[in-house]
């Protein structure tokens, strides 16, 4: 596949995905592109204004599901939504790199495609830590702690699997770590001043995987 490869961003809900992606955002501005996902309508409102939605019909949907074609996929409110192999290509058809903030079941699943991505994991640096981050999700959702738990656990216990990640870095003191996240991202910097004109796009997943865990 032409273009410039993929990144991919994993991390247990509240190990600073989004926080770390903002900083990116803001100090490339005009680099990132928009999100694309593809939900079902009828469509809730988007969660930000800078998602661009693709809608299919549910029956069209749950065929691609079937064959294969979403990395993710998830059921929100009634909506489907998912991030399908067809819409990183997209991106990287327009010459730009996707940034795939996806949970480990989506990991495993990119790793069965050929995109080839750079795979970035965000872990907090403890599972205390993590709960005091996410203390406002939790209190939302205390019905699936213990299953929350068990997922940010494993995840953590996951990403030291050889082979895994190409890079894990623990968000313990932000600014070292969004260092650290742009290191990871050098190889996409190097062929942005090399003149290639490849921009950074931020591919939002169902972006709901708190809600899933
Ligand atoms: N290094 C850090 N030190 C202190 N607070 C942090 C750090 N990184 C993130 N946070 C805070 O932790 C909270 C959760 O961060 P964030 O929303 O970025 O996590 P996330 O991984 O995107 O979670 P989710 O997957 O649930 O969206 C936020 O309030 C954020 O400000």
């Amino acid at each position: 596949m032409a273009g410039p490869r993929p990144v991919v961003l994993s991390g247990p809900s509240g190990a600073g995905k989004s926080t770390l992606l903002k900083r990116l955002l803001n100090d490339y501005e005009g680099v990132f592109g928009f999100s694309v996902s593809r939900p079902m309508p009828p469509p809730p409102p988007p969660p930000s204004s800078n998602t661009d939605y693709h809608f299919v019909s549910r029956e069209e949907m749950e065929q691609g599901i079937r064959n294969g074609e979403f990395i993710e996929n998830a059921v929100f409110s009634g909506n489907m939504y998912g991030t399908s192999k067809a819409a990183v290509q997209a991106v990287q058809a327009k010459n730009q790199i996707c940034i795939l903030d996806i949970d480990m079941q989506g990991v495993k699943n990119i790793k069965k495609t050929d995109l080839n991505p750079i795979y970035i994991s965000i872990q907090p640096p403890s599972i205390e830590i993590l709960n005091l981050y996410d203390i406002q999700t939790l209190q939302n959702f205390v019905e699936s702690l213990s299953k929350r738990v068990e997922a940010v656990l494993a995840g953590g216990q996951l990403c030291k699997e050889p082979g895994l990640f190409d890079s894990v870095i623990i968000n313990d003191d932000l600014k070292e770590a969004y260092g650290q996240l742009q290191g990871a991202l050098s190889e996409v910097s190097v062929q942005h001043d090399a003149g290639c004109k490849h921009d950074l796009l931020f591919v939002s997943n169902v972006g709901l995987s708190s809600v899933f865990l």
